[in-house]
C-alpha cells in the first residue's frame, strides 16, 4: 500500500497578502501607541483607568494573536489521478457518524448523511459505515434499515449518472442536473423513479416518527425496556457486503453504546472511542473518516483527495489528519446571523494551515487510526512492539482489542475476507460497555481525550503536541456541507458550548502553553490555539468590561478614553480597522451587508456566549456545577432558496440566561444615553467630563444590538421574554447604583 512513487501526491504553497500584512502591522502599532499614550499622558490613575488599561492591553495581545495566525497562509493542491497510479491498492476506510437525539437530530438528516457516505466514489468493499446513536432510538435504527434498502437503488443511480450531491434531500431540492451525458429520456425516467422512492422513504420515516409508541416488535425487541440513559449495548449489522462485491454496498452498522445512570459517558468523545474499538474489531481500517450526522458529502471524491495527503511519501510520515473546512447548506443571503464563517475559513483557517496545520474540528476529517491510538510520528518506522502488558494496561483487557490494536500499530490491515463481522458483534458489545475503559488509557492518552466539551480541539491539540502536522484539504466542489443554526437560542447555546470547551482546555493541564514548553507544539501553532481560546473564551470578558466602562464614564461624567492626540489614535484605529475588514469581505466576493451583519453578530454572540461561558467555567472550577454537551437542534432544510423565506433572517429569543449579558448591556447603554440626554449627570465633575468618544462608542453598541432593541418590542418568539428584561433591569439598576455610590466617595 505504501507509496512507492516518489512523485508528490499533493503540493503546498504559501502565499503572501502583502497589503493585509501592512495593514495588520499598522493596526498593531496603533494599539501599542494607544497603550503608550495611556501610560504617559492620562495620569488620573483611578480604578477605571486601570480597567481600561487592562482591557486595551488584552485587545492588543488579541490582535497580535490574530496577526500571527493569519500571517502565512497556505493552500494545498491534491493530485488524485496520481494517487490512483501510484498506489497499487486503495486502503480500507472506516466511516464514523454520530447522532444523539432523534428529536433534535431528525433521523432523515442522519439518513441523508449516511446515504451520501455509502455512495462515495471509492471501492465499496473497502468502506464500512458505523453509526453511533447516543439516543438509543428505534426510530433511528428503523430509518437506517429503510435507508439501506433505498441505497441499493440510490448508489448505482448516483454512480451511473455521476451525481455530485449524493444526499437525496439536497439532490431532489434542486432541478435535475442536466448535462449532455444524462439529458436522456431514460435519465429523466430514472430520476422520477428515484424521487418517488425517496419520497416514499421519507414518508415512512415520518409516519414511524409520528407513531409515538416505539416499535418494539420483531427486530426491534432489542429496544424494549430501554431508556435513553439506561440500556445495554445494542449493535446491529444493517448491511454486510459479505462477498466483497465491487458493485455492492459498504457495510453499515448501528451501535448504541451501553448507558447507565450515574456513570459518566463523556458525550461525543465517549461515543467516538466506542466506535474506534468496535470498528477495530470488525474492519480495523487504517483510516477513519469522522462526520457529524448533518454533514453530508458534497464532493464524492473526498476520500481520494484526503488520501493524496495521507499516502504521500512525506505526508505518510508527518501528517496525522486531513481536515476539510466546515461549510453549510441552505444558507441565507448576506449571512444575517454571521454563522457562515466564510472570512474565518478564507483567512484564519488558511493561516493556521500554513503553520503546523488546521485544528481538528470533529467532523469532515480523515484521521490515521494509529494516531488515535496515541502513536508519535517518529516511531512509525521502528516497529511498534508494545508488550502484552503494555497493550492491556493501555487498551483494556480484551484479547481481541489488543490483537487489532497491535495490527493497526504495525500497519497491518485485514484483508476483507479475513473478517466475519457477525462473529465480531458479541465481542464488540463487551468493549462498548460502560466499564470497559476503567483503569485503561482510553480518554487519557488513547482515543478522544476527555475533559473538554470541545473534544475535537482537545484531540487535535494532543496530536499536534506529539509533533504531527495536519493539512487543510479544500477540493472543488466543497467537500462537505452541514447545518448551521440561525440566530437565536440554538446558535447562542452552541457558541457558549464552544467557549466553555475551549476554556476547559485553557484551564487544564492540556493548556497549549504547556504543549509548547514541554512537548512539540510549535510556538506559532500554540499562539493559534491561544487565538481560538481567546477569541471565544477570554476576550469577550474584556469586551463586557469595556462596555461597562463606557456607561460608567457617561454616568459619572468622567472620561476614560484618551483626549487630544490620543483620540486621534483611536479614530485612526477604528477607521482603518473598518476599511480593512470591509476589504476582506469585498475581496471574498461578499457584500457590504454581509460585512455589517458579521461585525454586528460578532459583538452579539461573543459577548453573550463568552461571558456566560466564563461564568460556567467559574462554577466548574469551584465545583458547583459541571459542564454538559447540549446538542444543537437541526432543522430539515426545505429548499435551496431559503434566502427568500420571510423572517428567516430574524433573531429569536427564549428565556435562557444566555441572552442576559447582551440584554443588560443594551439596557445599560440605553439608560446611560437617557441620563446624558436629560442631563442627569453630576454637573461638577472631578474629572474632565465625558467626551464624544464615549458617546460615540455607546451609540455604536446600540446600533450593533439592533436585533435586541427590536426584540424589546416584538411579539412571540421574536420578543425578549419579560422575565429576562426584568433581570436585566435589576442588573442595570445595580450597576448605576454602584456608579453613583463610587462617585459620591
Ligand atoms: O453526547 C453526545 C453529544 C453529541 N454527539 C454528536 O456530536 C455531533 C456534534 O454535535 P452538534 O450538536 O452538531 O454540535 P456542533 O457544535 O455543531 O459540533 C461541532 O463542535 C463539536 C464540539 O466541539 C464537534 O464535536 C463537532 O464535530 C463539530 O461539528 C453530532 O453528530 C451529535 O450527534 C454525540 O454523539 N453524543
Ligand atoms: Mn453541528
Amino acid at each position: 500500500m505504501a507509496n512507492q512513487n516518489p512523485l508528490p501526491l499533493y503540493e503546498k504553497n504559501w502565499y503572501k497578502h502583502n497589503y493585509k500584512r501592512v495593514t495588520e502591522s499598522l493596526l498593531l502599532i496603533l494599539l501599542l501607541l494607544l497603550l503608550g499614550y495611556r501610560v504617559i499622558s492620562v495620569n488620573n490613575y483611578s480604578f477605571p483607568w486601570f480597567v481600561a488599561f487592562l482591557c486595551e492591553s488584552w485587545f492588543t495581545i488579541s490582535w497580535f494573536l490574530t496577526l500571527t495566525t493569519q500571517w502565512s497562509p497556505a493552500e494545498i493542491k491534491t493530485y488524485q489521478d496520481l494517487l490512483l497510479q501510484s498506489v497499487q491498492e486503495l486502503p480500507p476506510v472506516d466511516l464514523f457518524v454520530t447522532t444523539a437525539d432523534p428529536l433534535l437530530e431528525p433521523p432523515i438528516i442522519t439518513v441523508n448523511t449516511v446515504l451520501s457516505l455509502l455512495a462515495l466514489d471509492y471501492p465499496p468493499q473497502k468502506l464500512a459505515c458505523y453509526v453511533s446513536d447516543d439516543g438509543c432510538s428505534p426510530l433511528t435504527f428503523y430509518a437506517l434499515q429503510e435507508a439501506s434498502q433505498f441505497a441499493k437503488f440510490w448508489v448505482p443511480f448516483c454512480k451511473k449518472y455521476d451525481v455530485q450531491v449524493r444526499a437525496p434531500l439536497r439532490y431532489f431540492s434542486c432541478k435535475p442536473e442536466v448535462s449532455t451525458a444524462n439529458n436522456t429520456p431514460q435519465f429523466k425516467q430514472e430520476w422520477l423513479e428515484m424521487k418517488d422512492m425517496y419520497d416514499n422513504l421519507s414518508h415512512k420515516i415520518e409516519l414511524e416518527a409520528s407513531q409515538k409508541s416505539n416499535p418494539c416488535h420483531g427486530e426491534f425487541d432489542i429496544f424494549s425496556n430501554t431508556e435513553r440513559t439506561n440500556h445495554p449495548t445494542i449493535i446491529q449489522v444493517i448491511c454486510e457486503n459479505k462477498e466483497c462485491l465491487e458493485d455492492g454496498l459498504p457495510h453499515l452498522m448501528y451501535i448504541s453504546r451501553e448507558k447507565r445512570p450515574n456513570q459518566s459517558h463523556h458525550f461525543k468523545a465517549g461515543a467516538m472511542n466506542v466506535l474506534t474499538r468496535v470498528s477495530g474489531l470488525m474492519t480495523n481500517a487504517p483510516f477513519i473518516l469522522t462526520v457529524d450526522c448533518d454533514m453530508i458529502v458534497n464532493n464524492p471524491k473526498v476520500l481520494l483527495h484526503a488520501l493524496c495527503i495521507l499516502l504521500d511519501s512525506k505526508g505518510e510520515k508527518e501528517v496525522a489528519f486531513a481536515q476539510f473546512p466546515q461549510r453549510f447548506y441552505a444558507t441565507l443571503k448576506d449571512d444575517p446571523f454571521g454563522n457562515q464563517m466564510a472570512i474565518f475559513i478564507k483567512y484564519l483557517t488558511a493561516g493556521i494551515a500554513g503553520l503546523q496545520g488546521p485544528f481538528y474540528s470533529g467532523t469532515n476529517c480523515l484521521l490515521r487510526r494509529k494516531v488515535i491510538y496515541g502513536i508519535f510520528p517518529n516511531r512509525m518506522e521502528n516497529g511498534n512492539n508494545l508488550s502484552k502488558d503494555e497493550l492491556e494496561q493501555k487498551f483494556g483487557d480484551s484479547n481481541e482489542i489488543m490483537k487489532t490494536v497491535a495490527h493497526a500499530l504495525e500497519g497491518k490491515t485485514y484483508l476483507p475476507n479475513d473478517i466475519n463481522i457477525s462473529i465480531a458483534v458479541d465481542i464488540a458489545a463487551q468493549v462498548s460497555s460502560c466499564g470497559y475503559e476503567h483503569g485503561t488509557s482510553w480518554g487519557k492518552q488513547v482515543g478522544w481525550i476527555y475533559g473538554s466539551i470541545t473534544e475535537d480541539k482537545l484531540l487535535g491539540l494532543k496530536i499536534h503536541e506529539k509533533g504531527w502536522r495536519s493539512e487543510l484539504c479544500t477540493p472543488n466542489p466543497i467537500a462537505f456541507t452541514g447545518f448551521a443554526p440561525g440566530g437565536g437560542p440554538n446558535a447562542m447555546a452552541q457558541q457558549k458550548r464552544w467557549a466553555i470547551g475551549l476554556l476547559e482546555i485553557f484551564f487544564s493541564k492540556h493548556c497549549p502553553i504547556f504543549g509548547t514548553i514541554f512537548h512539540k507544539l510549535t510556538l506559532r501553532q500554540c499562539l493559534a490555539y491561544m487565538w481560538i481560546i481567546n477569541y471565544w473564551g477570554l476576550k469577550p470578558l474584556f469586551e463586557v468590561c469595556y462596555a461597562c466602562l463606557l456607561s460608567h464614564s457617561i454616568i459619572t461624567n468622567s472620561n476614560f478614553l484618551p483626549m487630544d492626540l490620543g483620540i486621534c489614535i483611536s479614530i485612526a484605529f477604528f477607521v482603518i480597522y473598518k476599511i480593512y475588514t470591509i476589504s476582506e469581505y469585498l475581496a471574498a466576493g461578499l457584500s457590504y451587508r454581509a460585512w455589517w451583519n458579521n461585525q454586528r453578530m460578532t459583538r452579539i454572540t461573543r459577548m453573550n456566549a463568552g461571558f456566560c461561558a466564563f461564568v460556567c467555567i467559574l462554577l466548574k472550577l469551584l465545583r458547583i456545577s459541571d459542564t454538559i454537551f447540549d446538542i444543537t437542534k437541526k432543522d430539515v432544510p426545505l429548499t435551496d432558496d431559503v434566502g427568500d423565506v420571510k423572517d428567516a433572517g430574524r433573531f429569536t429569543f427564549d428565556e435562557s440566561l444566555v441572552f442576559l449579558p447582551d440584554t443588560t448591556i443594551l439596557l445599560l447603554q440605553l439608560t446611560t444615553m437617557l441620563i446624558k440626554l436629560l442631563g442627569l449627570q453630576p454637573l461638577i465633575s472631578t474629572h474632565n467630563g465625558s467626551g464624544v468618544g464615549e458617546i460615540f462608542c455607546s451609540i455604536y453598541l446600540i446600533i450593533c444590538y439592533w436585533p435586541f432593541f427590536r426584540g424589546l418590542f416584538e411579539k412571540g418568539k421574536y420578543r425578549i421574554p419579560l422575565s429576562l428584561i426584568c433581570k436585566s433591569i435589576i442588573l442595570t439598576w445595580c450597576f448605576i447604583y454602584l456608579c453613583k455610590t463610587t462617585m459620591d466617595d
